[in-house]
């Protein structure tokens, strides 16, 4: 059944398309699409849906909570505990595997932006407000150590709090140029998709590589990705052999490029966004979950 949404239903029912788009994006090494489970045994593409489906509440319900506010280290407090009921949502959903936990996180921070600004039209400027949010301390912050927080140590990268930090480098800088080039070249989206998760993945530290295989997996993932993009992208016999070995290396360590394919989904959310606010945001059909 289709029905009039509200600016900020709206908001979240295109960050869980976003997310659902991503899952279904094939081929993606490592990650989860709709041919293979890649190096996660214990994901499937139904499982991935379902997960994305169950946050909608908690993307609606930070949506609701920021409109037309500015980053307080209220809203931030707030935020954090409607974000984590969301990844007890997705437990739920999922019987306890942890798909979206780096989506909830960027996805959410990005829903609350755009919902403080409902005029703001550019990406840019939600992406950088976000991380002014994400500047706030969460002193709710339960005191478990996380694989991210880990990695982060033993090897001196950023993971996926400094990324939103700094208003999401990798998307602004990376993702969205070369999604926007990509189709200026007139080739079919998915490509155009596979072409922006590769540039992320050729530049992100991402944490969830690091602790399943670690450094020298991470780079020779970097390297793969690059060497993709330097062959002219996936549209090239040349770059898709290169997906292809980057699949088979993957499957091998075991390892998973899932802060990437999180950068990815909040990408496409942005993209809707930009597409949308070209007229008004409301008013949207709503997007078939069924
Ligand atoms: C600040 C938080 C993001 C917590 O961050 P931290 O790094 O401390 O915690 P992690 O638990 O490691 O989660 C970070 C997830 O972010 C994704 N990610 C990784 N690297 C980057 C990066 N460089 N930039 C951006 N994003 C990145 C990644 O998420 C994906 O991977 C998950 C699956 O991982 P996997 O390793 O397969 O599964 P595990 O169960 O963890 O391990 P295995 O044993 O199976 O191997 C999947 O969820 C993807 O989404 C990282 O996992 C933030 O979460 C936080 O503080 N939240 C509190 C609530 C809050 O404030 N919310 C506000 C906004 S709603
Ligand atoms: N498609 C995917 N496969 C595995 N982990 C993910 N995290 C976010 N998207 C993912």
């Amino acid at each position: 059944m289709e029905k009039s949404l509200t600016y900020t239903e709206n908001l979240a029912m295109l960050a869980v398309r976003a997310l659902i788009e991503e899952a279904e994006l094939t081929p993606k090494p490592g990650l989860v699409d709709k041919e293979s489970a890649g190096s996660h045994h214990d994901m499937s593409i139904e499982l991935m849906i379902k997960s994305a489906k169950s946050l909608e509440p908690a993307f609606s319900e930070i949506a609701k909570v920021s409109y037309g506010r500015v980053p307080s280290q209220e809203l931030r407090e707030e935020i954090a505990a409607i974000g984590r009921q969301g990844e007890k949502d997705m437990f739920q959903a999922t019987g306890g595997v942890n798909t979206h936990k780096g989506a909830i996180w960027a996805l959410g921070l990005l829903i609350s932006s755009a919902a403080m600004n409902p005029k703001e039209t550019s990406l840019d400027q939600i992406a950088l407000t976000a991380g002014k949010l994400a500047l706030f301390p969460d002193r709710n912050l339960p005191q478990q150590i996380t694989n991210g927080q880990r990695v982060k140590e033993k090897y001196g990268v950023n993971g996926a709090l400094e990324e939103a930090q700094k208003g999401f480098p990798h998307i602004r800088e990376i993702a969205l140029p070369v999604l926007y080039e990509s189709r200026s070249r007139g080739i079919k989206e998915e490509l155009c998709r596979l072409n922006t998760l590769f540039s992320l993945i050729a530049s992100l530290d991402d944490t969830c590589i690091l602790h399943r295989a670690g450094f020298a997996a991470l780079t020779a993932t970097k390297e793969l990705s690059s060497e993709i993009l330097l062959l002219g992208g996936v549209c090239t016999e040349a770059g898709w052999k290169v997906l292809e070995e980057l699949s088979h290396f993957l499957n091998m360590c075991n390892a998973s490029p899932g802060g990437s394919a999180d950068l990815l989904a909040a990408t496409i959310f942005l993209d809707y966004l930009y597409e949308t606010n070209k007229s008004p945001l409301w008013g949207l059909k709503k997007y078939s979950l069924i």
